[in-house]
């Protein structure tokens, strides 16, 4: 069981004028620092809010990197957030859990040609070393036990899902193309082909 440990106000997004709540917890099993975004005090006022768990990335929720697309993911959820309040598990899983000094060595990898989990496997880690066990106690902690998941990765569903949280819709975020050598589209056409995420692969790919 995991417990709220403090909860105060702050406002975000990027010119800082969309309010919200930063929740910390005692009790989480792994040892990192994940905090909740609480948008509209949604856990007290609805019934299934609408959640997002966004992996940390330094390289793209910080500088925008043109290698992903998780700041803009982020943003995009600060925004609908805002709109119809929600619940922002920003979880401290830096490289899908690899961390980012790691992640900085797959990214070389990248460059001479391989794809994300061929280098992450090339490094002798998994494809993805993410488990959500955490998140879900962060729900109970805030009493959430029903939500609308905001996410493309199937994975992230039936993490919840199979913990006793109830996934009443799943509501996909939007592709965020950036071209150029450094660009994400390869990263993200990747996600489809390897990771079964639910994006339009049309989306992704060059005219
Ligand atoms: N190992 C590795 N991690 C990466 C790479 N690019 C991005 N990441 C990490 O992937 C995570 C981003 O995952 P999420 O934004 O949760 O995205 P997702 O699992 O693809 O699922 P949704 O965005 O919810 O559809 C962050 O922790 C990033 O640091 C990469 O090339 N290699
Ligand atoms: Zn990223």
């Amino acid at each position: 069981m995991a417990e709220v440990r403090a909860r105060v106000q702050l406002n975000v997004g990027k010119n800082s004028d969309i309010p919200a709540e930063i929740v910390s917890f005692s009790g989480l099993k792994d040892g990192q620092e994940h905090v909740a975004l609480i948008f509209n005090e949604a856990d007290k006022h609805q019934q299934t809010p609408l959640i997002r768990m966004h992996s940390e990335c330094l390289t793209g929720d910080v500088f925008h990197s043109s290698r992903c697309d998780c700041g803009e993911q982020l943003n995009e959820s600060i925004e609908l957030m805002h709109q119809e309040g929600g619940i922002l598990l920003y979880l401290r899983q830096e490289g899908r859990g690899i961390g980012l000094y790691n992640k900085l060595d797959a990214y070389v990898l990248q460059s001479q040609g391989m794809n994300t989990y061929e280098a992450n496997n090339h490094l002798g880690f998994a494809d993805d070393l993410r488990e959500f066990s955490d998140a879900v106690l962060m729900l109970k902690a805030l009493a959430v036990t029903q939500v609308k998941l905001m996410t493309n990765n199937p994975k992230k569903l039936s993490a919840l899902a199979d913990n006793g949280i109830d996934v009443k819709a799943v509501v996909g975020t939007s592709a965020h193309i950036k071209v150029g050598l450094t660009g994400n589209q390869a990263y993200l056409e990747t996600k489809i082909k390897h990771g079964s995420h639910m994006l339009d692969i049309k989306k992704i790919q060059k005219p």
